[in-house]
């Protein structure tokens, strides 16, 4: 059985509003798989929904054989499933060590421990430790929000467009980043807007339009279809 095993998901922002129109998702332990498609077709709903930031309406939503649909933020993340918002991830006035003890509510009594080996892990965050995260540039403080993600163990790590508003240089540096956390076992989906990019660093991948799923599959195949590239990536494969 897969880690996440999302069907047939419904959801919105209000009761009647139905912004995920039945979405399927899985996710396989240790995998790294793509969420991408155009501006507003559900993207970033499907990970607060998964998340338990949003309540489905309908469908099912199951970690490690867990039912989550329902459930608080706080007991999904408990079992396993930390989510990196876009926006807003980081304290701005707290030092980089205060938005780890942050990140470590789930599990107070090892949060010091936690956190030297989060530093050792991330020698840039080891640093800036004493800092306030809004003197950190933008990748950096995506590192810190992955960092605080970590805190609580998670065995799925869900991130919404990581890359957004990065130079070019900051984004490669954040990819092999994320790479490199999936290396030492945490499955990670994610949302992002750089679709080549993103499908470039993955197992699989998954296209919504509109609230449904239009296409899944490898990531390397989904990145050589001609009709992928033409709508996402701006140009046939070579
Ligand atoms: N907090 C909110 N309240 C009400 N509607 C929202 C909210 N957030 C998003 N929406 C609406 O839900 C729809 C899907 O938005 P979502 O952010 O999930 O899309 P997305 O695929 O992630 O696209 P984008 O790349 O533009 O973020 C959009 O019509 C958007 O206007």
């Amino acid at each position: 059985m897969g880690l996440l095993t999302a069907s047939g998901v419904v959801a919105g922002y209000t009761a009647a509003d139905e912004i995920l129109k039945g979405v399927d998702l899985d996710v396989e332990p240790g995998e790294i798989v793509s969420i991408i498609g155009p501006n507003g077709a559900g993207k970033s709903t499907l990970l607060k929904a998964i998340a338990g930031i949003l309540k489905p309406s309908r469908g099912t939503i199951v970690l490690d054989g867990t039912p989550i649909h329902g459930r608080p933020p706080r007991e999904i993340a408990r079992l396993g499933l930390a989510f990196v918002p876009q926006e807003h991830n980081v304290f701005g006035t707290l030092t980089v060590r205060e938005n780890l003890e942050m990140g470590g509510y789930v599990d107070p009594a090892h949060t010091a421990e936690r956190i030297d080996r989060i530093l050792e892990r991330f020698p840039i965050l080891a640093e800036k430790r004493r800092q306030m995260a809004r003197t950190l540039s933008g990748g950096q403080r995506q590192i810190l929000a992955m960092a605080m993600a970590l805190m609580v163990e998670p065995a799925l790590l869900l991130l919404d467009e990581p890359s957004a508003g990065l130079s070019p240089i900051a984004a490669e540096r954040l990819f092999e980043t994320i790479v490199a956390i999936n290396a030492e076992g945490v499955a990670i989906a994610m949302v992002e807007q750089n679709a080549l990019q993103a499908l470039s660093i993955a197992n699989r991948g998954y296209i919504l339009v509109d609230g449904r799923n239009s296409m899944s599959g490898r990531a390397d195949e989904l990145a050589a279809d001609p009709s992928v590239r033409r709508v996402f990536l701006g140009g046939e494969a070579a």
